[in-house]
């Protein structure tokens, strides 16, 4: 399916995924919790995209809610999400409920099998912790098999994408339903799962196919979990802190790793960390994220050569020296806020913290076009003048607690 849509694509449209305005909740005892609060970025073909952020600025929430896996009590709420598959397009183009957009579908309109479908074939992804994602009483062979397994049943289905993806996601759901211990990948997926472990650098994979996923290293199960992901041959792969468990050495491989089969596939992946010194060194544009929103994007450089959003200028004035494995950020003063709505107010999140708050920032920044590049972004209105002492916002100003005394 990924190479169709390649050829098939509009000429110049490079945009795999387009995500506007994403709004996700979660509806707790405490509260509404605004996780994400109105994020708008863009995949392109063939690029690794950053989302950069301290913990709890909702990377992962606003991942799980791209791919629809968001749990009760969150729910998305509000917002697109522009996937771009010419089958898809054709297949709803008479469906006056779904989005279309020339080969761009808006994934929150179709049904929700088909995108449950599109989960294997069209987006995977791995997670720091590669046990999660494994079976431990099933062989790691077997496991991956069994993802090639589905892939191809969905595959040989002649009819239309949407009967396929159905029948895709039907034989998920039963996969998923049945109980540990069975046996039934044939040859010929065992072969295909032995030759991925292969590709993501597994010596002896025949071997180690066989084994069970304790008997593997933590890197090693991590390459495993990548092969897995990779079983669908998706056009997208979500990365979320692939690394972050593993020591510096290990770490480097698996990203390497990353590199090569983002080459070679010519996919798409997002990288979602809190490292810096992994976005510099791995991806081709960022996202900044603070407090549920998008407060800096663009491209590598724009972000790193000439940030200009505070939150950013405070998390690369803590930017590590790669080869220099003590700690990875010095924090910026203060807390990530905790998202109630209650407490979040009509005004910028950063304010609290920031050195160079003004009376202006009482008010929600939009988005500014920084100027200096043709997708340079901030939340902030530095963007637009220059710090003024005599506007200092004192942190007397703020009625929800944010004073830092
Ligand atoms: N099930 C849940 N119920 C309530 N709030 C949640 C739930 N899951 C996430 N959140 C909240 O959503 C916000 C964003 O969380 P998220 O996991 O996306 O952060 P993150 O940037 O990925 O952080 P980390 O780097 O620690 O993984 C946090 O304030 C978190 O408390
Ligand atoms: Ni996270």
């Amino acid at each position: 399916m990924s190479r169709e849509t390649t050829v098939q694509r509009t000429v110049g449209d490079t945009d795999l995924l387009r995500v506007r305005n994403l709004k996700t909740r979660f509806f707790t005892e405490e509260g509404q919790v605004n996780a994400v609060e109105g994020v708008s970025f863009d995949v392109r073909d063939n690029e690794i995209l950053g989302i950069v952020g301290e913990s709890g600025s909702g990377k992962s929430v606003t991942a799980l809610s791209v791919i629809d896996l968001i749990e009760s009590p969150g729910r998305v709420t509000d917002g697109e999400v522009w996937y771009r598959n010419p089958d898809l397009a054709a297949e709803f183009g008479d469906d006056p409920d779904v989005g279309i957009d020339g080969d761009h579908v808006d994934l929150r309109t179709v049904p929700k099998g088909v995108r449950r479908a599109l989960r294997g074939p069209a987006f995977s992804t791995i997670f720091q912790d590669p046990m999660s994602s494994f079976n431990p009483s099933i062989t790691v062979g077997e496991q991956i098999a069994e993802a090639v397994e589905v892939q191809r049943r969905a595959r040989s289905n002649p009819r239309s994408t949407r009967s396929r993806t159905q029948g895709y996601g039907l034989v998920n759901y039963i996969v998923d339903g049945l109980v540990p211990g069975r046996s039934y990948v044939d040859e010929e997926s065992m072969d295909r799962a032995i030759d991925l472990l292969s590709q993501v650098g597994i010596p002896d994979p025949a071997e180690r196919a066989e084994e069970y996923p304790h008997q593997f290293s933590g890197g090693m199960l991590q390459r495993a979990m990548i092969a897995q992901a990779l079983a669908g041959e998706p056009d997208l792969l979500i990365a979320d802190e692939p690394t972050t468990a593993l020591d510096v050495t290990i770490q480097a491989q698996i990203l390497e790793l990353l590199r090569e089969i983002q080459d070679d596939r010519g996919m798409s992946i997002v990288l979602i960390t809190h490292d810096l010194g992994v976005v510099a060194r791995m991806c081709d544009r960022v996202c900044v994220m603070y407090a549920g929103e998008v407060v800096e994007r663009g491209s590598l450089a724009d972000v790193f050569d000439n940030p200009t959003h505070p939150y950013t200028q405070g998390l690369l004035g803590s930017i590590p020296d790669l080869q220099d494995p003590r700690p990875r950020l010095q924090p910026i003063e203060g807390n990530v806020p905790g998202l109630l709505d209650s407490e979040m107010g009509d005004r910028c999140y950063f304010a609290d913290r920031c050195p160079k708050a003004m009376v202006d920032c009482l008010e929600k920044p939009p988005e500014f076009d920084v100027g200096d590049g043709p997708e340079h972004r901030t939340r902030c209105v530095l963007a637009e003048r220059n710090y003024d002492p005599a506007d200092a916002l004192s942190s007397d100003r703020f009625g929800d607690g944010g004073e830092s005394e």
